[in-house]
């Protein structure tokens, strides 16, 4: 198992939660917008959950094509430490948006097939990071947080010159595999830390950090 390997918890909704996550070793928390999401935060909520992280974990906000204002409204109510967007952004509006808000942008790319991974090279120079996630089912509700694994063999042999995330269908069960088949050296899971949709668990989120720092 790889050392230093970083862990995003993302759809956390209190800050006891983001606690929790924070002292089980997590080095992201991540809160979402888009109100389709069981994991939809309002503006009030999200901040409350920020103030909660210790310093040195970074506070990401996840968005799917929000436009300006909308995250004007999030970078003005919530202390941030990066800006993940989830949807079909092109790299111009990743670059727009990282210079707006001047914080990091991940950009997350949805991989089903090899024909996807081309994708993921158009965003290496305009995002600070990729997240690698399963590309969702068509007509799904969520772009994102589907509890869907890919087929990691795609990645083999594949880099980028930027650090990425492994995301889509991770559990405690699955995370050491995943490290183990992919070379992540960062895993983001939302969906396999929860009791049901959009109830983080506590024990579950403690036992994916150890099966992630094992
Ligand atoms: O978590 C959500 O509700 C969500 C909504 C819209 C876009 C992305 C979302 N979550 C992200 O999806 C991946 C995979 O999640 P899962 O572990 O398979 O449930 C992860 O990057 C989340 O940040």
């Amino acid at each position: 198992m790889p050392a230093g390997v970083r862990v995003k918890i993302c759809g956390l909704g209190t800050p006891a939660l983001v606690e929790e996550a924070a002292s089980a070793g997590a080095a992201y928390v991540g809160f979402v917008f888009f109100p389709k999401s069981p994991r939809h935060l309002t503006l009030e909520a999200a901040r409350a959950a920020a103030l909660a992280a210790p310093v040195g974990v970074a506070k990401v906000a996840l968005t799917v094509n929000a436009d300006d204002a909308a995250l004007d409204a999030i970078t003005a109510e919530v202390p941030l430490d990066m800006i993940q967007l989830h949807g079909s952004e092109s790299p111009e509006r990743v670059a727009e948006v990282r210079a707006r808000t001047g914080l990091p942008v991940m950009k997350a790319v949805g991989i089903a097939t090899a024909d996807d991974l081309a994708a993921l090279d158009r965003y290496a120079t305009a995002a600070d990071q990729l997240l690698v996630d399963a590309k969702p089912a068509p007509g799904g509700p969520l772009p994102g947080g589907n509890g869907i694994a890919f087929d990691w063999t795609l990645l083999k042999g594949r880099r980028w010159p930027l650090p990425w995330m492994l995301a889509g269908g991770l559990t405690p069960d699955n995370a050491a595999e995943a490290l183990r088949r992919t070379g992540a050296r960062q895993l983001d899971v939302s969906s396999g830390v929860e009791g049901a949709p959009g109830e983080k668990d506590g024990e579950l989120i403690r036992a994916f950090l150890r099966a992630a720092h094992a």
